[in-house]
């Protein structure tokens, strides 16, 4: 799904009216309609009042409608509406429709205002949309510090949390509502997608009010929201002849003492995901671990017993992953780069020390092949690139980064960002936040060596990758609560998830 600036929304939205011969005003009662819909299954409409906080624009016309459908469906509304000498047409329509109701609508000044909510309300924030243009004025702090300290059930935006910009950074100390839900229309925003948008928005659901898909396939992006649609386009449909020498052979390189799980756990993901075969390259204290632990992976150690010093030949492997738990003893380091520049045709799987032995050394990346794929969390990827003051400036440095290396990073984080050397970046829409937990990103560098393995591209192994890992650990929460998931859950699921994408039961 493609994630849209504010003009191409804007446009959509223009577009929409005229291709679909309706009025501005209905495409509003289509998307007040829907958010309805999505709110009666939220909340049981009769047991809380919504407090309905509208803005003088077409964010505020959403709210406006929203109340009036709201209380024909039978629950109790209260609406305040930002007074001002002007409003648009729609936002006009809609209160003349509550009034007409007798609907009562509360005017308030935001120096002056008479907003009162009661324990049991649901704060609705219909202030500012997509027409935001500047940060909000400090006249506006009294409303937003009540909205947002207020005990209170839910609190809900329309669109967007008024106050938050949708495509370029929110300053920190910015007057924003904070919501708990965001219905936002169409597609989803960039800022959304974001780890600092949290404290805005903790959670937000695309609400699909059939805009005009001739319009959206036009508009051209660099941004995309990972979906099951993009994944199952790219996903190769095995034939019966198939054997285990076509579905590849890879290589899990990794551990040292204490740390063998990371291995077994990544060596088992590419199993699961797929892979013909596994080899794991490991120190020898980790021999009889691995061995005992999963029957189908091979084995080879170092003669060191508890981390590598020597990296193995990789000619008989179709894909490799390195850095699980691999250390960084000096004698490893010294191998790994020793290895890197024996491979420079190889790409390959980095994570966690081998990222962070990159990072302490810069003069190692010229050595990575091309089409190789990084997953640093957020930390490794801090000691990689060095800091940033907001998250779009880290994606511009990571574009930045895969476009001089000619790789794909992977950047870990509750919409993990895959970034292609071409700097379009693809926000991943599976998983939960029960993932953050240790071993799960072993997981994820086996599940893409894997993928490696069956001869997809980078690119693509990234995606689907990243999709499947994800949705793997959705399905663990059909029998678990978040806090109890493991690592290895994940894997178990990812035959769910693959048969969930194909559509098989
Ligand atoms: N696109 C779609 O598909 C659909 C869109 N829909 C809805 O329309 C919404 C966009 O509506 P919108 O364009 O009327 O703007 P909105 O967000 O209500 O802002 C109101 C006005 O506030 C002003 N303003 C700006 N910054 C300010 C500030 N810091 N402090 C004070 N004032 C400030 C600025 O006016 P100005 O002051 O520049 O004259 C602006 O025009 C969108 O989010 C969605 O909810 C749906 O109905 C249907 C489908
Ligand atoms: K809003």
């Amino acid at each position: 799904m493609k994630i849209l600036k504010t003009d191409q929304v804007q446009l959509l939205d223009k577009q929409t009216i005229d291709n679909q011969y309706i009025s501005s005003f209905k495409l509003m009662e289509r998307a007040a309609s829907k958010v309805v819909e999505i709110l009666k299954d939220r909340h049981k409409l009769y047991h809380n009042s919504f407090v309905i906080i509208c803005g003088k624009g077409n964010n505020g016309g959403d709210g406006l409608a929203i109340a009036r459908l709201l209380k024909e469906a039978g629950a109790f509304v209260k609406v305040y509406l930002h007074q001002n000498k002007k409003y648009t047409p729609d936002n006009s329509q809609n209160q003349e429709m509550l009034d007409d109701r007798g609907i009562k609508i509360e005017k308030f000044l935001p120096s002056k205002h008479n907003i009162v909510i009661k324990k049991d309300d649901i704060i609705i924030d219909a202030l500012f949309g997509m027409g935001l243009t500047e940060a909000i004025d400090s006249e506006w702090k009294q409303v937003f510090d009540l909205l947002n300290t207020a005990v209170c059930q839910d609190r809900i935006s329309i669109d967007m949390p008024s106050g938050m910009f949708a495509d370029i950074a929110t300053a920190n100390d910015s007057i924003v509502f904070k919501a708990d839900m965001v219905y936002t229309f169409g597609s989803p925003k960039l800022a959304l997608l974001l780890p600092e948008s949290a404290q805005w928005a903790k959670d937000f659901t695309v609400v699909d009010i059939n805009l005009d898909e001739q319009t959206l396939s036009s508009f051209e992006t660099k941004n995309y929201y990972l979906d099951k649609a993009i994944v199952k386009e790219l996903l190769h449909t095995p034939t019966k002849f198939a054997h285990k020498g076509i579905f590849g052979h890879s290589l899990i390189i990794g551990g040292s003492y204490g740390k063998i799980g990371a291995v077994a756990l990544a060596s088992k993901a590419a199993l699961s995901i797929g892979s013909g075969l596994v080899t794991a390259y490991l120190p020898k204290c980790g021999y009889s671990i691995l061995q005992s632990t999963i029957s189908e992976v091979m084995c080879l150690t170092d003669n060191e017993a508890d981390y590598i010093r020597l990296f193995p030949e990789t000619d008989s492997y179709q894909a490799i992953g390195i850095g699980v738990g691999l250390g960084q003893n000096a004698d490893t380091v010294k191998g790994f780069a020793a290895f890197l520049k024996d491979n420079t045709n190889k790409a390959m799987v980095f994570d966690a020390d081998a990222i962070n032995i990159l990072a302490s050394d810069n003069s190692l990346l010229k050595f990575l092949a091309p089409g190789s794929i990084l997953t640093p969390h957020p930390k490794e990827l801090e000691r990689l690139l060095g800091g940033w003051t907001s998250d779009f400036e880290k994606m511009e440095l990571v574009k930045g980064f895969t476009a001089k290396h000619n790789v794909v990073v992977v950047v870990k984080g509750a919409h993990s960002e895959i970034v292609l050397p071409s700097g379009d970046i693809y926000f991943n829409s599976t998983g939960n936040w029960g993932m953050a937990t240790a071993g799960t990103g072993d997981v994820l560098t086996g599940i893409l060596t894997g993928l490696l393995a069956q001869g997809y591209n980078s690119e693509h192994t990234a995606l689907i990758g990243v999709y499947l890992h994800g949705l793997a650990g959705d399905f663990v929460l059909e029998d678990k609560h978040p806090h109890c998931i493991l690592a290895s859950d994940i894997i178990n699921k990812l035959s769910s998830a693959y048969k969930e994408i194909l559509n098989l039961e």
